[in-house]
């Protein structure tokens, strides 16, 4: 089977994502269009990338870092308002993954970075609540949320918004599925955060942490054992410079790792696709999803991250199937609909299987 039809099948194949941040879906054009709405200066002055959706979409192809990527990420995200604008943020994202079949996905976002700027949680969730319904019935996707808390704020920051969350009853009627961690991390190792994790853990809420993304392997170690986190997000590092010890254990742990290739390539996690470590993920019987992180400014959706792998690792349909399969398993929606994304994931596995050979 040439590499082309078996991007139509990755097209074709029902996809979960679990890494994805709804500000890091805020397309350009989007971004100047809720600007000019609601009358925000972007910093054009001081940075000419931020001329046009033109240039702002060219400057996202040379981040130098993380923290390069996290300023342009917290000024996009400036433009956000009112209850509409976050609605029409995630109704996009919705269409866009749908469109990509993705059948469930676990969306992250940042409730700090826009209280510091006076919008409400409430009128955040309301907003989402209202784009999941819509897409839901629209294209029949189940989503649920994740909020993050900032690393580059104190703990003390982190534990406030928490306990708003859970106080505003946004994890007693299922509103929020779980709290994570994001923004820089080297300074801010996974201990700091262990009171978090704690109360978290306490209150039966589940818990993730963006770890081995730039930090060492000693964070996703630590991720696991101090804070008890049931996913990381990213990981990368633990399988490009961890040693063996620590991948068994997340393969033995069944720790989903939902990793983001075409991220840490533009952000120089990786030096190429070609040094995303896939096979080591497979070989070891790891548990990981591939995701898109921050769509609208690395460059692609979760189906480009699918066909990167896909044309540097000229993986089969089996190989895919373990990949899906796995992720669906590491989800945190009902057995229920895990059982069904399984059937969909086998039903077009077994149709592309029975497909005769391309030339
Ligand atoms: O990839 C990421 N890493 C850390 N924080 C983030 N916030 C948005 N995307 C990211
Ligand atoms: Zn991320």
């Amino acid at each position: 089977m040439c590499n082309t039809s078996l991007h139509t099948f990755l097209a074709a194949l029902p996809k979960v994502e679990h890494h994805m941040h709804l500000e890091g879906s805020l397309e350009p054009e989007l971004l100047f269009k809720l600007a000019a709405k609601n009358g925000i200066t972007l910093p054009v002055s001081t940075d000419p990338a931020f001329a046009s959706a033109e240039s702002l979409r060219k400057r996202y192809e040379n981040f130098q870092n993380l923290d390069d990527f996290l300023s342009y990420y917290y000024i996009g995200m400036s433009v956000l308002i009112d209850e509409t604008d976050f609605e029409a943020l995630a109704y996009a994202y919705f269409t866009k993954a749908s469109s990509q079949n993705v059948r469930h996905a676990e969306v992250f976002f940042d409730p700090q970075a826009h209280s510091r700027r006076g919008v409400e949680l409430s009128t955040i969730i309301k907003a989402f609540r209202r784009a999941q319904e819509k897409a839901a019935h629209d294209f029949g996707i189940t989503t649920q949320l994740i909020m993050c808390l900032l690393r580059h704020l104190p703990l003390s920051e982190a534990m406030e918004t928490f306990s708003q969350a859970r106080n505003e009853g946004y994890y007693d009627d299922g509103t929020l599925a779980a709290v994570g961690m994001d923004s820089s991390e080297s300074p801010f190792p996974p201990f700091m955060w262990k009171e978090l994790y704690d109360a978290a853990k306490e209150f039966g809420i589940r818990r993730t942490i963006h770890a081995g993304e730039e930090g060492p392997p000693l964070y996703v170690a630590q991720a696991l054992e101090l804070l008890g986190v049931e996913r990381i997000d990213h990981g990368v590092r633990a399988l490009t410079e961890g040693d063996d010890a620590l991948v068994a254990r997340l393969a033995s742990s069944k720790t989903l790792l939902t990793l983001c290739p075409l991220s840490n390539v533009r952000l120089n996690c990786i030096n190429s696709i070609s040094s995303f470590p896939l096979r080591r993920l497979m070989d070891a019987g790891i548990r990981f999803s591939i995701n898109s992180d921050d769509p609208a400014y690395f460059g692609g959706y979760i189906l480009e991250n699918y066909c990167a792998l896909q044309d540097e690792f000229n993986l089969d349909i089996g190989d895919w199937e373990t990949i899906t399969r796995g992720a669906v398993l590491g989800s945190w929606c009902s057995e229920e609909r895990k059982a069904q994304l399984l059937e969909e994931i086998k039903d077009i596995a077994d149709k592309w299987s029975g497909l005769p050979e391309e030339e």
